[in-house]
């Protein structure tokens, strides 16, 4: 089938790519010249493990192309809309202009019969709105919520947890039936519902994520003033089923371009429907969750004896999560910030997020290699557990180092052997 996304960031390039390798026709279309330009030459204009060969797989087969052209995307049946929806410069609530934007500049090469399917996240209402300027051209609209995760995003795009189609007429879930069939086929669920509660969806689904994250940073708290181990009260905890191990690794917090936003425009959205009560608790997940990164700030300050000014602190990580360069709200980078700006000398490296990290702080020093990040350093804080820090050997490290000691701000290292190389070890809720 033919399809156009518009929007080719780190949602809609994975999408677009994807979607050729399932053999449907993409046009892919974004108003940055550059990212375009990259993507049209086979280039992944960000990192996610898989992208590039997908593009080029796509490209030479002839069924991917790249453009700035909305025109192009006229004999298009299915239309994704997958543009950013960031935090609003001035409040909590989701930007849009983006959103109204695509659908704006699509509206005049719409064709009758053709569906507009968005996939930008967005509060509940936003599809309601849209509805009817897109049924003047004949068109109509859907909501496909996408759920996929940065460093995973192309298998999750290519074999999904679950559908979720949000319609107005069941015909067009039959179309979105035709676009995935290949997932429907292996048995991928599939939940076809109203626009209202394909938005939701999503909204919930993050709410949830986050929540879960500070219950156990809110655990990690309650661990640090009582000598427990909050990743061992994790693994117990998680043995249940009703409650599960993953999305319960205690340290930093989330960052990245969904969490953070996405449950502060549901916080903004809710007041708006004068509900503001049902999601307040997403107010206190916020704020455990960025506890934490003042909490790590607070142990490099103790650990060298009352103050960081002029002290050389190794920063390892940047990115918001390992296997991205995505350093949008990420915890790292605001942790590496903040060391810089009470006076330390703050050496930071990442194995993909140092020229996205040098385009926001400028002022921060940036080395490739750990082991130069490491070199002389009084003080080591592992921010973004990339496997490269995971695997450092602790007895090399401290070779490296002026003085070993290091804060594990992602519960990522062994505590004993780091201890046994002679570390002064702080982790997170866990000593
Ligand atoms: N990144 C993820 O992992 C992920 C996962 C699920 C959902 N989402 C949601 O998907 C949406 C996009 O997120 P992203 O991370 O890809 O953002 P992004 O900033 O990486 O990409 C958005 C792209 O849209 C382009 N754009 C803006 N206005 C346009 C217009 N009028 N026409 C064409 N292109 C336009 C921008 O130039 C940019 O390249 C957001 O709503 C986000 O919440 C993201
Ligand atoms: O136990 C955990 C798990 C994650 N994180 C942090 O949480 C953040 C988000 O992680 P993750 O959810 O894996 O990354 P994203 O790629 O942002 O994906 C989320 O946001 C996307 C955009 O909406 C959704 O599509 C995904 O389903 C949802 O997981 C990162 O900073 C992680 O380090 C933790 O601190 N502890």
């Amino acid at each position: 089938m033919k399809l156009s996304v518009i929007g080719c960031g780190y949602l809609g390039a994975v999408h677009a790519a994807a979607m050729a390798k399932l053999g449907h026709e993409v046009v892919g279309i974004d108003t940055d010249a550059e990212k375009i330009a990259k993507l049209a030459a086979g280039s992944a204009p960000f990192h996610e493990p898989g992208l590039q060969e997908l593009l080029a797989d796509g490209i030479a087969a002839g069924r991917l192309r790249f453009t700035t052209d909305i025109t192009e995307a006229a004999d298009a049946r299915v239309h994704f809309v997958a543009v950013g929806t960031p935090q609003l410069a001035d409040g909590d609530g989701a930007d849009l202009r983006y959103v109204h934007g695509a659908i704006e500049s699509l509206r005049p090469v719409l064709r009758p019969g053709a569906l507009v399917v968005g996939k930008s996240t967005v509060p509940v209402g936003t599809a309601a709105v849209l509805v009817d300027r897109i049924a003047e051209t004949g068109a109509s609209l859907a909501w496909n919520p996408e759920f996929l995760r940065e460093g995973f995003a192309v298998a999750d795009t290519l074999t999904p947890d679950r559908i979720v189609y949000g319609v107005v007429d069941d015909a067009d879930a039959g179309l979105l039936d035709e676009v995935y069939r290949a997932a429907l086929e292996a048995g991928t669920p599939r939940i076809v519902t109203d626009l209202a509660t394909a938005e939701l969806v999503k909204t919930a689904a993050n709410a949830f994520l986050a929540t879960k994250i500070s219950f156990i940073n809110a655990m990690a708290e309650i661990a640090e003033v009582t000598g427990a181990d909050v990743t061992t009260l994790a693994d117990a905890i998680g043995h249940d089923a009703r409650i599960g191990r993953r999305f319960l690794n205690a340290g930093i917090g989330f960052g990245g371009g969904c969490l953070p936003k996405d449950i502060r425009a549901f916080t903004a959205r809710a007041e708006e429907l004068g509900r503001a009560e049902s999601v307040a608790f997403l107010r206190q997940v916020d704020a455990i969750n960025l506890r934490r990164r003042e909490r790590v700030v607070e142990h490099a300050i103790e650990l060298l004896g009352g103050s960081v000014f002029t002290r050389r602190i190794a920063v390892l990580g940047l990115t918001f999560k390992p296997d991205s360069d995505d350093i949008r709200d990420s915890p790292a980078l605001d942790v590496a910030a903040r060391l810089y700006g009470l006076g330390a000398d703050v050496v930071a490296t990442d194995p993909h997020g140092i020229d996205n990290s040098r385009a926001k702080h400028p002022q921060l020093e940036y080395v490739a290699d750990v082991g130069d990040a490491l070199r002389g350093a009084e003080l080591a804080v592992l921010v973004t557990e990339w496997a490269a820090y995971r695997e450092l050997d602790p007895r090399r490290t401290a070779e490296l180092m002026a003085v070993p000691r290091i804060i594990d701000a992602r519960n990522a290292l062994d505590p004993a052997s780091w201890k046994a190389a002679g570390f002064e070890y702080r982790g997170l809720g866990r000593s």
